[in-house]
């Protein structure tokens, strides 16, 4: 998917709410352990009851590598099944990936290609050429760490070096990458205060936010510093989402929690 795609099912959709789908067999509804396929039945019908109020799904891959070759297949039917139905949806591959650089370029082969995902998230820790291979692919977004939504931030990211912070070595020194414009960065709902600082650096990049929900980001600060001409932002929630209920009535509590995001959402889109 084009950026341009995005920003238009933005517009029209009058949201930029992502929702994560981090199934955790604990915590979905017993009836459904009776399905055959427990997790992907959740999402289905997680999906199909919020799909107009958001822009964007993100399966966390850990949720689904816990549970072997059977959380795999789930993973790969929840993606089939947004690209046959949804293709409108922007899908990230929450797999927090990167290697030397042949061994990026298979990582980025197997969530572009074989599971056919819009993006995946990467961290920066070992520098430019195991970021520049999931650049490569046209259409698709590579969406790295910048500065994350836990406490362990402030271990390393937000740390000087010659000056600057480690965080913004990191977005400015991605800018000269080959095919940087493919390149989104991750910036935590938690650290609001930062996201004036981050604008300066990459003014109209996408920047996916987690955190907001059950970690207690805040939507209102992270839209007043953080937004771009083109929106800019793909705001995150998961448990705050799919875990609204456990009973019969989960999908459709689920659709009220992101109605009332969307609600909020809509008055900061022109
Ligand atoms: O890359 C991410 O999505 C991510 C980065 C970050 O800094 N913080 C963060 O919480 N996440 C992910 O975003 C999701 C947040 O989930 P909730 O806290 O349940 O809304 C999880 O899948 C996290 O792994």
């Amino acid at each position: 998917m084009t950026t341009k795609e995005l920003v238009a099912q933005i517009q029209k959709k009058k949201s930029f709410l992502c929702i994560g789908l981090d199934v955790d067999l604990d915590k979905i509804p017993s009836h459904l352990l009776k399905e055959e396929d427990p997790i992907f039945a959740f999402n289905k019908a997680i999906i199909d009851a919020t799909h107009h109020l958001c822009v964007s799904y993100k399966p966390n891959t850990a949720f689904y590598e816990a549970y072997g070759l059977k959380g795999w297949k789930s993973l790969e039917k929840t993606i089939h099944y947004l690209n046959e139905n949804y293709p409108e949806i922007f899908t990230i591959a929450d797999a927090k990936r990167g290697d030397i650089g042949n061994t990026s370029t298979m990582y980025a082969k197997a969530f572009f290609e074989d599971l056919a995902f819009d993006s995946v998230t990467v961290a920066p820790y070992m520098g430019k050429d195991s970021v520049e291979p999931f650049l490569t692919f046209k259409d698709k977004h590579t969406i790295m760490l910048a500065l994350t939504s836990n406490e362990g931030a402030f271990d390393f990211q937000t740390k000087k070096i010659d000056d600057n912070e480690l965080y913004k070595h990191v977005l400015e020194t991605s800018k000269s990458w080959k095919n940087s414009e493919n390149l989104m960065y991750v910036v935590g709902a938690t650290k609001a205060e930062y996201f004036t600082e981050i604008r300066k650096i990459v003014p109209n990049s996408f920047l996916l936010v987690p955190g907001v929900g059950a970690q207690g980001g805040n939507l209102q600060d992270v839209c007043k510093y953080g937004l771009s001409e083109n929106v800019g932002l793909l705001i995150n929630s998961s448990r705050g989402i799919i875990y609204a209920s456990n009973g019969n009535d989960f999908a459709e509590k689920a659709a009220k929690k992101a109605l009332k995001i969307q609600q909020q959402m809509k008055n900061y889109i022109k």
